[in-house]
């Protein structure tokens, strides 16, 4: 995979489900979501997304499939229940009695626990006192929900013939990467795939890599993914031979523009969807290797960074021209974030009505999908979707 744009083949996609029920007022916003979701409707809505990538040729697979699937392998479930058990939040006496309860729990089964988490009152019963079950409220997680696995974009990201397993920043999503990291490592259709960067360093969360061109790599860093991470990235890539050039661009470290795809996504060969607000302050450093020592230089303005390392005289942005208020609620509410099935063709929320007629009248197609409810947990279209193949873009 190496572009944005080049035609989707496969991607990876999670249904929401039974995590999205744990969601309430009170841990909302630890978890990342900024209300409560309507579970049935999310589904559904989720449904029609996948019917329009089926649509569009594209293969869909399942996180929660590809995640039973992968348990078969002894080894899997054995990671998969060390990384769920948290001995220090439970005792021995309980992570114990979970642990073998887990063990012995089938592939679906204990998939569905690792994502929807487990409450202390659903806990395994077992003989004894224990202070942490009299202590603890009923309600209180043994295991946490994973609720943001829904947006399979950040917890991997493939370039070129690689995948890599990121590792995110907010305690609420660094359990998603024990998990795609198992179903890379132990699934039957997986199991070859090489590795770029591993998930033990620095954060880098998916939603900030943007494959600009063949070799030509945009690394968003701001709230999620660290100078550091960018940079131990950006190494590990020149060292594979999967990129010659890597853009990192400075994003405000806040909620509205957490990863580099809230801003701007690629609708084209050469032709982004950017948030009009921050069109002439973005700006990038550009990283090469020469002699394989790190070269940074700038920053300059991204636009010109991105053309010049391209190799084309101009990245076009999608004049959305959209009054500034208009423009801040459609940014927030994803309008920037595009996922292309094919160059000039990407899906879109539809309540995004002004960016997208704007992406229309630039001659983009767009297939508008519902996101009242998936929209919640702050991502679109892009934060949706893992794409794991795409075809070659003709040179
Ligand atoms: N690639 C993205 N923009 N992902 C959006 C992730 C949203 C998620 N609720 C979070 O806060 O992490």
């Amino acid at each position: 995979m190496e572009s944005e744009v080049g035609p989707l083949q496969s991607v990876v996609l999670h249904r929401p489900g039974a995590e999205l029920k744990r969601l309430t007022p009170r841990n909302n916003d630890q978890l990342l979501f900024d209300g409560i979701p309507w579970v049935d409707r999310a589904q559904e809505e989720h449904d029609a997304f996948a019917e329009v990538l089926r649509g569009r040729g594209v293969e869909v697979l399942l996180l929660r499939d590809l995640l039973a699937e992968a348990l078969a392998d002894a080894r899997a479930r054995a990671a998969a229940v060390h990384a769920g058990v948290d001995e220090r939040r439970l005792g021995g006496d309980i992570a114990d009695t979970l642990r073998s309860h887990l063990g012995s729990a089938d592939d679906a089964t204990l998939a569905g626990v690792l994502i929807a988490g487990m409450t202390f009152e659903e806990l395994p019963a077992a003989e004894g006192a224990s202070l942490v079950r009299r202590m603890h409220h009923p309600h209180d997680f043994a295991i946490e929900p994973l609720p943001n696995l829904l947006f399979t974009r950040d917890s991997s990201a493939w370039i070129a013939d690689r995948v890599a397993i990121a590792a995110l920043a907010m305690p609420a999503r660094k359990r998603e990467s024990a998990l795609t990291d198992l179903i890379y490592a132990y699934h039957p259709r997986f199991r070859h795939a090489s590795r770029a960067y591993g998930a033990h360093s620095a954060p880098v969360e998916g939603g900030d890599v943007l494959l600009l061109a063949p070799g030509v790599v945009a690394i968003g860093v701001g709230e999620r993914t660290s100078p550091a991470g960018a940079e131990s990235l950006a190494r590990s890539m020149f060292a594979d031979d999967l990129a010659h050039t890597v853009l990192a661009v400075p994003i405000e470290q806040q909620r509205a523009s957490m990863h580099l795809d809230t801003v701007c996504t690629m609708v084209d060969t050469d032709k982004v969807v950017m948030y009009p607000a921050i069109r002439d302050s973005l700006r990038a450093y550009t990283l090469r290797a020469t002699d394989d020592k790190l070269d940074v230089a700038g920053p300059s303005p991204f636009l010109e960074a991105a053309a010049d390392a391209m190799g084309i005289d101009r990245l076009r942005v999608i004049d959305t021209g959209l009054d500034p208020v208009t423009a801040e609620r459609e940014q927030w509410e994803d309008g920037n974030n595009t996922l292309a099935v094919s160059p000039g063709v990407v899906v879109a929320y539809e309540r995004n009505a002004e960016t997208n007629a704007r992406l229309e009248e630039a001659g983009i197609e767009v297939l508008r999908i519902s996101g009242s409810e998936l929209g919640s947990g702050r991502g679109g279209p892009r934060c949706m979707s893992c794409p794991i193949s795409r075809a070659a873009l003709p040179r």
